[in-house]
């Protein structure tokens, strides 16, 4: 005699935090293309929240569409499907999203929704796949999805699959955008993306502070040739604080040890240019609400 589900009908909200690549080195690339990544990846508090509704009925129904996103594209709604597709649950479930995260930055918004999802309909269903399972099975959807799924900062190698954890300072950011949108593909097919950087020491990352010259981001190197507005801003930035892309771009964020520096120059910023101010996480938000259920 199996249970009844108690989340069946429930509502509940689950957090789907953004992340930043402290640093971004590129040592090498795989015969199928993709490159080989020495990053640093931490949370901040900064976030789209999902809402989650398990139904008796099969249907997985996003309520919220993104604009310009079709929701058969949506990672949410493959997400839900792959985990249905995996493991043949008869449940359904409703999804809504408050989408606060600006896409296409390199903060990881679509990966961290698509792994929110995978770990909280892995409880609300009651499928018991574990962490690396869950890790696993997102990796097809995007290569930072292991990372939101496992929840904790770490220094990541391979495409972005073998973390090892890491516990950098939670600095507090000032995150802008300049105005462009930056294809990932684009920046990868590039002929004069720096690949080849050394791989680091493991004494190189016994330190607390990433955002110093020992450290950079090879995808940065390339966007500044191209891209004048971000060459623009991270010159600016850069006079005030340590500052860096994230990803592959078009985001910057700005390291401080308060959250007043940070506001000070978000007041200061050029008009135009879209911020916010979040501090560093390494722990992501969703496992304490994971934990909780
Ligand atoms: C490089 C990172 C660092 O966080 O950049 P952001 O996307 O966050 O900016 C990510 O790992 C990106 O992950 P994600 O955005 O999921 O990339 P995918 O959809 O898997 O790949 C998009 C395209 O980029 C190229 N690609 C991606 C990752 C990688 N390690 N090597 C690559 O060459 C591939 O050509 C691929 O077709
Ligand atoms: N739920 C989602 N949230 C954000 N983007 C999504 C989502 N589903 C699909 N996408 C697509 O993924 C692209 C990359 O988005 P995102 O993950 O936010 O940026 P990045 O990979 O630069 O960090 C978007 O431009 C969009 O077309």
């Amino acid at each position: 005699m199996s249970h009844a589900n108690p989340f069946i009908n429930k509502t509940l909200e689950f957090p789907s935090p953004a992340k930043i690549n402290l640093f971004l080195h590129i040592v090498g690339q795989r015969e199928d293309g993709y490159h080989n990544l020495e990053t640093l990846f931490q949370f901040i508090d900064y976030n789209d929240t999902i809402s989650l509704t398990v139904t008796q009925a099969s249907d997985i129904t996003l309520l919220t569409p993104i604009e310009g996103v079709d929701n058969d594209d949506n990672l949410i709604v493959k997400a839900a499907r792959l985990l249905k597709n995996k493991t043949n649950t008869s449940f359904g479930a409703n999804i809504s999203i408050d989408k606060i995260l600006p896409m296409g930055g390199g903060l990881g918004g679509g990966s961290s929704n698509a792994a929110t999802v995978l770990v909280a309909l892995n409880t609300l269903w009651q499928c018991q796949l574990s962490l690396d399972e869950l890790a696993e099975l997102g990796l097809s959807l995007g290569a930072d999805v292991p990372i939101f799924v496992h929840g904790f900062a770490a220094f990541a190698q391979g495409v972005g699959e073998q973390l090892s954890m890491i516990e950098p300072q939670e600095s507090w950011y000032l995150i802008t955008k300049p105005e462009c949108s930056i294809s990932t593909q684009q920046v990868f097919t590039a002929k004069d993306l720096p690949r080849n950087t050394k791989k680091l020491s493991p004494s190189a990352l016994k330190t607390r502070d990433f955002i110093n010259k020992n450290f950079h981001n090879d995808c940065q190197t390339l966007v500044i040739k191209y891209y004048p507005e971000v060459a623009k801003l991270l010159a600016w930035l850069l006079e005030y604080a340590p500052s860096r892309m994230t990803g592959t771009g078009s985001c910057i964020f700005t390291q401080f040890s308060s959250s007043q520096e940070a506001l000070s120059l978000q007041a200061k910023l050029p008009k135009g240019i879209s911020s916010f101010v979040a501090q560093g996480l390494n722990k992501s938000p969703l496992c304490s609400v994971i934990a909780k259920l």
